[in-house]
């Protein structure tokens, strides 16, 4: 399957190809999945708290694509969180790996297929607010949808409304009764120092930003930078599902040209080992986390 950017905006995964795909995975699963989880770069690790776990990798999905990223295992983990059903998704696609808006939010319309109600996103992100320090968590109470503004976006080209209506709001993307169940988390695991509640913006990657990037990130009211989950997010609530998203800060965004070291590089530069690295150090507090959050959203009604 041809998986390039296509002119006419034709989206290969129509909803037969993914009741297709759908069917495929059911064969393989016990439970039907109540709340999908996509974990971003380095956090693959959420994925262990799974218990009764069926893992599936993409590259054995037909049809399906492939992670290319490091820190994305690029696997389904169908099973069990604290006994509610779960999908979980160990890597993501991303737009700077060629693939269309359309192809890396799919994933989140098979989730729906298969029966999934809640999506709790993940991301590394870059730090733009000032007060946030490596290993915050931000729990993103809203998107700033750049590459929206400039016409991408998962649902562009004919709309099929078996995956939801054409035109319908983004105001309150981030559910707000998850959220409170969340803001109860973090005080009940004492997390209050160092997490935040901001607003998440995606770009193309898969550069990091330029420091006159970050100033007009910060000036947008924009408290982190990431490559993924606006286009996730959109996707799921044009098909009901309700969200939330946190951003892990692995890096903090300068807005200061650093001084060149003699090796040629930047003080102030990022670089994807620190990504990954931070996501390792915190897997096992962001486990519990994603954990409680499950059992929280499980007791909705
Ligand atoms: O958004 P996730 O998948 O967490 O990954 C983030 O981290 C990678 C860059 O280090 C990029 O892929 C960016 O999007
Ligand atoms: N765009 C972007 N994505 C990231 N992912 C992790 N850190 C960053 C960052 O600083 N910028």
């Amino acid at each position: 399957m041809c998986f390039k950017m296509c002119s006419c905006n034709n989206n290969i995964y129509t909803y037969e190809k993914l009741s297709e795909i759908k069917d495929f995975l059911k064969e393989k699963i016990k439970n039907e999945p109540k709340i999908g989880i996509i974990c971003g770069s380095g956090l693959g690790s959420l994925g262990n708290a799974i218990a009764d776990a069926v893992s599936i990798d993409y590259a054995d999905i037909p049809d399906f694509p492939v992670s290319t990223v490091e820190g994305h295992v690029g696997r389904f983990i169908f099973g069990h969180i604290r006994g509610t059903a779960v999908a979980c998704m160990q890597g993501r696609f991303h737009y700077y790996e060629g693939y269309p808006l359309s192809i890396c939010a799919m994933p989140v319309r098979l989730m729906k297929l298969l029966g999934v109600s809640y999506l709790i996103a993940s991301n590394a992100a870059g730090g733009l607010n000032p007060k946030y320090k490596v290993g915050d968590i931000m729990l993103q109470k809203d998107h700033f949808n750049i590459m929206g503004l400039a016409g991408l976006g998962p649902h562009i080209g004919p709309n099929d409304s078996r995956f939801g209506p054409r035109f319908f709001p983004m105001t309150n993307a981030y559910d707000e009764s998850i959220l409170n169940k969340v803001r109860q988390i973090v005080k009940d695991l004492k997390m209050e120092n160092k997490v935040h509640e901001g607003v998440y913006t995606c770009v193309g990657g898969p550069n990091y930003e330029t420091v006159a990037d970050v100033r007009a990130l910060i000036s947008l009211g924009v408290d982190s930078v990431g490559m993924s989950t606006v286009h996730e997010v959109i996707a799921a609530r044009q098909c009901g599902i309700r969200c939330f998203a946190f951003s892990l800060i692995t890096n903090i965004c300068s807005t200061e040209y650093g001084t060149t070291t003699e090796d040629h590089s930047c003080s102030t530069e990022v670089h994807s080992e620190e990504v990954l690295k931070v996501g390792k150090d915190m897997e096992d507090e962001l486990r519990i986390f994603v954990e409680e959050i499950v059992e929280a959203i499980s007791q909705d009604t």
